[in-house]
């Protein structure tokens, strides 16, 4: 996708669709709990419509491409199905992506679950059966996805579930929104210190409701407009976004006022917010940032620092190695293209300097999503190409052409 030089137009609206962290959460507890909750405004990104087609389907092997949350979700969802065999795979890149520790906490409730491939990762052949156990314990600093994956299926346990989360916890936020939905639908829950309960559900089948769910727009998505109104200093209005999220990435409303002088305004009613730079904002000499409740906008804040040229050092990012690609590694090594030499440790990255980049820019995509969306918006400083454009397929399809409902041409 080539992106010639541009300006931010000024006061555009977008609509992005349904979270696809929500989503997903929703569609594994509708399915749990026999289609009693309607949801609007599930997300149209791919990962969630491949998790819709697995959840609908009887085959027996399942494929989830890319998609993580889908598969670790689907691994607890299918061991509880009792008497079904399904063999869950993926992508390439997923089969390198780590799933041990769910596996094992989800076998010492007594889940039926072998690696088909290599140890500790997927594909995983997976018989259901009854779990008769109620208490497990589980790394907490790999993924919260394994964690959120037991809490969805906690309730439909005999005696519920307790979680003994173990070393320190990443990405809590997503802890806490699975929990939130939880509740939402009436699932009773408790967290204390490194212990989560879930009760176990007493409502009787027949006299259950349908619950109806409003799904937030992705707030991970919005962080691209963040970055065009933090870089192009002109205004932009997102549609159906709540001031209170669910979502963790909602940080940015924080970090984006902070970092960049890019205000938040909610228009209440049409549940709409303005992106608002602020023209006589001083920026900071560095940003020091951990960013460890909200590691998917990562990528998009090291961009707008470059950008902007301004230093930064980002720390709590030890899961971005096994995300869609080694994000730290992409990043460094997308970041110099544009004019960064930024250094990298296992958990962080820091610039070290800023420099003009080539007038040839084109950015490699890694098969990720975030890679492609994040550089972006640099076309407003500079003409770049972002290669593999249907990467961003797997969170937010329409990306381009919202992006060119923003842009102008100069
Ligand atoms: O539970 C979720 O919906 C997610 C949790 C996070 O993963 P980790 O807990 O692996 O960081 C996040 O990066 C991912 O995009 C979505
Ligand atoms: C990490 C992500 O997704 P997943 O882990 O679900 O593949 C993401 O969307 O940035």
């Amino acid at each position: 996708m080539k992106l010639e030089k541009s300006d931010l137009k000024d006061n555009v609206t977008i609509e992005i669709s349904g979270s696809k962290s929500i989503s997903n959460r929703l569609l594994i507890l509708s399915h749990l709990f026999e289609n009693t909750i309607m949801i609007e405004n599930l997300s149209n990104s791919q990962d969630t419509q491949l998790l819709q087609e697995a959840l609908s389907s009887d085959a027996e092997i399942i494929d989830i491409h890319h998609a993580g949350t889908a598969m670790r979700f689907l691994t607890s969802y299918f061991a509880l199905q009792e008497g079904r065999i399904t063999v869950l795979t993926g992508s390439e890149r997923m089969k390198e992506r780590p799933i041990g520790s769910l596996v094992d906490a989800l076998r010492h409730l007594g889940a039926d679950i072998t690696y088909v491939e290599k140890e500790g990762f997927p594909p995983l052949k997976i018989i259901g059966k009854r779990l008769d156990k109620s208490s497990v314990s589980i790394p907490a600093n790999i993924s919260s996805q394994f964690i959120s994956s037991l809490l969805l299926v906690g309730s439909k346990l005999e005696n519920g579930l307790e979680i003994d989360l173990e070393g320190k916890i990443t990405s809590r936020p997503y802890l806490e929104m699975t929990l939130k939905i939880l509740r939402s639908i009436g699932i009773g829950t408790q967290w204390e210190g490194q212990i989560i309960k879930i009760f176990p559900n007493i409502q009787s089948e027949k006299n259950s409701q349908i619950i109806k769910c409003i799904t937030e727009s992705d707030w991970s998505s919005a962080s691209y407009y963040y970055s065009l109104a933090a870089i192009g200093r002109k205004s932009i209005n997102l549609k159906s976004f709540r001031p209170y999220s669910l979502q963790g990435d909602s940080d940015l409303k924080e970090i984006y006022w902070n970092f960049f002088g890019v205000n938040t305004i909610s228009q209440g009613s049409e549940s709409k917010i303005s992106l608002l730079p602020e023209s006589s904002f001083i920026f900071p000499e560095k940003i020091y940032l951990n960013m460890n409740d909200c590691p998917d906008i990562a990528q998009t804040l090291c961009v707008t620092a470059t950008a902007l040229q301004i230093p930064f050092e980002i720390t709590g990012l030890e899961t971005l190695k096994v995300k869609e690609t080694d994000r730290l590694v992409a990043l460094k090594n997308e970041l110099f293209k544009i004019g960064c030499i930024s250094e990298i440790t296992d958990d962080s990255i820091f610039s070290l300097k800023f420099f003009e980049p080539n007038s040839q820019i084109s950015i490699e995509t890694y098969n990720d999503h975030r890679m492609a969306m994040s550089f972006a918006p640099f076309c407003l400083i500079k003409e770049l190409t972002i290669e593999n454009k249907d990467v961003v397929e797997k969170s937010y399809p329409q990306f381009w052409e919202d992006l060119e409902k923003v842009l102008e041409k100069n």
